[in-house]
């Protein structure tokens, strides 16, 4: 290993009640909305391909015309309560908002910076009634905010002169105090969520992200930070360079998910993901696939099967209301959580060998192991295999309370018969597997 002064400070996972309440959460929303919601993917007839929130870099939209929309920003369909509502509705536990993506629009009147909410149309603040909303649904904030800031003049990409890093010096204490006066106006928040720290100007500063995040940490005990903000002295990021995690947890996976526990070496994780393939901000135009229901309700039991957060992402438009496809996917996750719900808060790894037919998710630590199933059996039988030592004693129908019949057909295997039916949607089984020798009901029936 080699010696560094700002690597990962910590080994395993926060064990305390803000860490695990973050990680009982599971469920989470994500919220991208700013000024790249009015041209929404377009601009003089033109379609934009890219992600919409990154308009600003299409070389059809001209600085000026991007650099000029927020004065037309003025959301009349913006209704915290009412996304309140429908996040509750779906079962999310903890939200995400863009306070600042990388074109350095602020959704809040921050008086470290002209290009905010308070110069537009629309004047008030977007943050604090969204995050007085979604406290009072007992929904938990965190703040996304990009360190790239294209607005800002003294923002650089690399520092090549000595200009550059004097210029660079006063951009990272504007970012503190921009950070600071989030915690004070905001100070029922959770956490950051930060993106925009991969250029060399930031990477080359390990020190001063490690500060920062100490310094965060001290104005707010308890904020939860993910691994991308820092780079430890060498440049290395997420993982330092003896590997070992920085930040609170594992926030690497953006439009992506971990296959196996061996992915995530049982550190804390969470994963972001969009409905359509990849469009974060509010795109007229959604093309490719667009995720469903059942496609996201596997993606959340992985997660949770892998001990992980699952964040759905939403681009609401510029006037403030969600577009049909986000409105009714929200319900119908929802509705799917109203009934399953148990199975996915409090959720973790369950330890126990993965079938095809789906995911085991254990309930905290006690002996209640859910089964997932997203992949129905042709045989209708479904294989479940217990660790040595440990044994099987009831496996119920989450929904219908009933009983599964069950085999035992080896030592620590047994099939569970799965009821001849249509199922539209993942259906759960709850499992009681206790540990240590006792024999459970199944095994009596056997010698
Ligand atoms: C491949 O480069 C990027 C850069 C920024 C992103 C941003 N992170 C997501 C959470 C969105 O905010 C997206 O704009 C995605 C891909």
């Amino acid at each position: 290993t080699v010696s560094l002064q700002h690597g990962a400070h910590r080994s395993g996972n926060r064990t305390d009640a803000d860490m695990e309440r973050w990680r009982s959460h599971r469920l989470g929303q994500f919220i991208h909305w700013g000024l790249y919601a009015i041209p929404g993917g377009e601009w003089n007839g033109k379609v934009y391909n890219g992600a919409a929130e990154w308009i600003r870099s299409w070389k059809e939209m001209p600085h000026e015309a991007y650099d000029n929309l927020y004065k037309q920003f003025n959301p009349a369909g913006y209704n915290p309560q009412q996304w309140a509502r429908q996040a509750k509705d779906m079962g999310a536990r903890y939200m995400i908002i863009t306070t600042k993506h990388h074109d350095g629009f602020c959704l809040w009147p921050s008086k470290y910076s002209k290009y905010t909410v308070a110069s537009t149309p629309w004047k008030k603040d977007i943050i604090g009634p969204m995050v007085e909303a979604y406290n009072k649904e007992g929904i938990d904030v965190v703040l996304y905010f990009s360190i790239i800031d294209w607005n800002h003049p003294d923002w650089r990409t690399s520092l090549k002169t000595k200009e550059d890093t004097v210029a660079y010096g006063r951009f990272k204490v504007f970012v503190k105090n921009q950070l600071k006066e989030l915690l004070t106006k905001y100070p029922t928040v959770k956490g950051f969520w930060f993106d925009g720290t991969w250029d060399e100007s930031w990477k080359t500063d390990g020190a001063f992200s490690d500060e920062l995040e100490q310094y965060l940490q001290s104005l707010h005990p308890g904020l939860i930070i993910g691994s991308r903000l820092r780079a430890d002295e060498k440049g290395a990021r997420h993982f330092d360079s003896n590997g070992r995690l920085m930040g609170d947890y594992e926030q690497g996976w953006e439009r992506k998910l971990p296959e196996k526990i061996e992915d995530v070496h049982h550190n804390d994780w969470e994963g972001v993901m969009t409905i359509p393939e990849n469009q974060w901000g509010y795109h007229a135009r959604w093309t490719g696939h667009i995720k469903t229901a059942n496609e996201l309700i596997e993606m959340l039991a992985r997660s949770a099967s892998l001990g992980g957060n699952f964040v759905i992402n939403f681009g609401p438009k510029a006037d403030g209301t969600y577009r049909a496809e986000e409105q009714q996917l929200a319900a119908q996750i929802g509705q799917w959580m109203k009934t399953n719900g148990a199975a996915i808060y409090g959720g973790g790894y369950a330890g126990l060998e993965k079938q095809d037919w789906g995911y085991y998710i254990r309930k905290g630590n006690t002996d209640t192991v859910y089964m997932v199933v997203c992949n129905i059996p042709v045989s209708g039988y479904l294989r479940v295999k217990i660790p040595p030592q440990q044994s099987l004693q009831s496996a119920t129908g989450l929904e219908s309370g009933q009983p599964i019949p069950t085999t035992q057909t080896g030592r620590n295997e047994y099939l569970l018969q799965l009821e001849n039916k249509k199922y539209d949607a993942p259906v759960v089984i709850q499992l009681e597997v206790k540990k240590g020798k006792e024999r459970g009901e199944f095994e009596k029936a056997r010698t």
